[in-house]
C-alpha cells in the first residue's frame, strides 16, 4: 500500500472480461485525470510461448503441474518487485507479451513472445496492473498486501469459459480442443492460485448468464449484457447501509440480495463501475496530494 504512489489492480481468470473492464477503469482515469501506468499481467509469464510448450511436455513427463495460472509459469518474484518498487518510488519496468498477428504488428515482434523489459513512463499517478494476479500470495509473496485498490472480475465459471472459449478460437487461432485441453491443465492452478485472490479483493464484480451455458463448448454466443445479471461484492470496506441504499437508488432495477451484495442488470455494470470505482480512486488521489479541481 501507497499514499504517493498507489497501485489498483483487477484481477481474474483467463477470459473472465479483465481486458473489457480495464476500458472502464481508461474511462474514469481520464475523467479524474489520473496518469497511470499500465501493466498486462500475462508479461509476468515465465516463458515464451514455444518454450511454454517444452517445458509443458517435460512437466507432462514428470507427472508435475504447469500452467499460466501458477508459480511455475510465472514471475511472481519480478511483479512483486514491480509493485513495491512503484510503491516506493513511482517507477519500475514492464514489457508485453504479444499474443496474436495484431498485437505483432503493433509491437514488432512475432506472436508468443516478449518484447524488451522497458521503464514505465515517468510522473504518473498511479499503476494500473490488469491481469491473472493481481492479489495473489504464494510463500514469501503477497501481492495483495501490495494493492491499494483490488477488484475481482469472476463471471460465474460456466460463463467464464463460454467466454474463453469464443476469444481464443476466434481472436486467438486455437481449436476448441486446444482450449478444453488448456481449461483442464490449468485446474489444479486455478483453484489454489486464481480462486483465493477474490476473498482479498476489495469488490468483486460476478456476471450471472441467463441464458442456458450449461454446456460452454455448445454456445454459440457469449450472453449479451442484457442477457445477463452482474453481482457485485463490497468486502472492504463494508458499506453502510445508507451507501448501499443510495447505490441501490442510482442504479434502476437493482436489488440487495445479501449483507454486502448487490445485483445489478448486466447492461448497467460500466455505470455501477463508474459509480463505485470513481469515488475510490478519487479518495486515492487525494490522499497522493494530487487532484484534478474539476474532477468532483
Ligand atoms: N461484460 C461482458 N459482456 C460481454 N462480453 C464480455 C464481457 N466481458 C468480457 N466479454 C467477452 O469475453 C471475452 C474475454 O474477455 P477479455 O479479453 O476481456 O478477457 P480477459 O480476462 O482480459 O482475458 P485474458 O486475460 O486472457 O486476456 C471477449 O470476447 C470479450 O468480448
Ligand atoms: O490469456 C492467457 C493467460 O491470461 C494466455 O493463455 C496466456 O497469455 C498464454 O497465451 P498463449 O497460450 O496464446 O501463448
Amino acid at each position: 500500500m501507497s499514499r504517493k504512489h498507489p497501485i489498483i489492480a483487477v484481477t481474474g481468470s483467463s477470459g473472465a472480461g479483465t481486458s473489457t473492464v480495464k476500458n472502464a477503469l481508461e474511462h474514469i482515469f481520464h475523467l479524474v485525470g489520473a496518469r497511470a501506468a499500465f501493466i498486462e499481467g500475462d508479461s509476468f509469464h515465465r516463458y515464451e510461448r514455444k518454450a511454454m510448450a517444452e517445458e509443458l511436455q517435460k512437466a507432462k513427463e514428470e507427472g508435475r503441474t504447469l500452467s499460466h495460472f501458477g508459480p511455475e509459469g510465472n514471475l511472481f518474484d519480478k511483479q512483486l518487485e514491480l509493485f513495491t518498487c512503484y510503491g516506493e518510488s513511482g517507477t519500475g519496468v514492464r514489457r508485453k507479451y504479444i499474443h496474436n498477428e495484431e498485437e505483432a504488428a503493433r509491437h514488432e515482434g512475432p506472436p508468443g513472445t516478449f518484447t524488451d523489459w522497458e521503464p514505465i513512463p515517468p510522473d504518473t499517478d498511479l499503476l494500473f496492473y490488469e491481469g491473472l494476479h493481481g492479489g495473489v500470495v504464494h510463500g514469501d509473496i503477497d501481492m495483495a498486501a501490495r494493492v491499494d485498490l483490488l477488484i475481482g472480475v469472476c463471471p460465474t465459471m460456466n460463463l467464464e469459459w463460454v467466454q474463453k472459449i469464443h476469444r481464443d478460437t476466434r481472436e486467438r487461432g486455437y481449436k476448441e480442443d486446444d482450449v478444453k485441453d488448456a481449461i483442464w491443465r490449468r485446474m489444479y492452478d486455478y483453484m489454489h492460485y486464481i480462486l483465493p485472490q477474490f476473498s482479498r479483493t476489495h469488490i468483486n464484480f460476478q456476471r450471472i448468464p441467463l441464458t442456458d451455458t450449461s454446456n460452454p463448448f455448445a454456445v454459440s454466443s457469449i450472453p449479451t449484457p442484457d442477457q445477463s445479471l452482474v453481482m457485485i461484492h463490497l468486502q472492504k470496506p463494508k458499506p453502510t447501509v445508507d451507501y448501499k441504499l443510495s447505490l441501490k437508488g442510482l442504479i434502476d432495477d437493482s436489488s440487495i440480495s445479501g449483507l454486502n451484495t448487490l445485483v445489478i442488470p448486466g447492461g448497467k455494470m460500466m455505470y455501477a463501475m463508474e459509480l463505485i470505482l470513481t469515488e475510490r480512486i478519487l479518495g486515492l488521489m487525494k490522499q497522493r496530494g494530487h487532484l484534478d479541481p474539476d474532477a468532483e
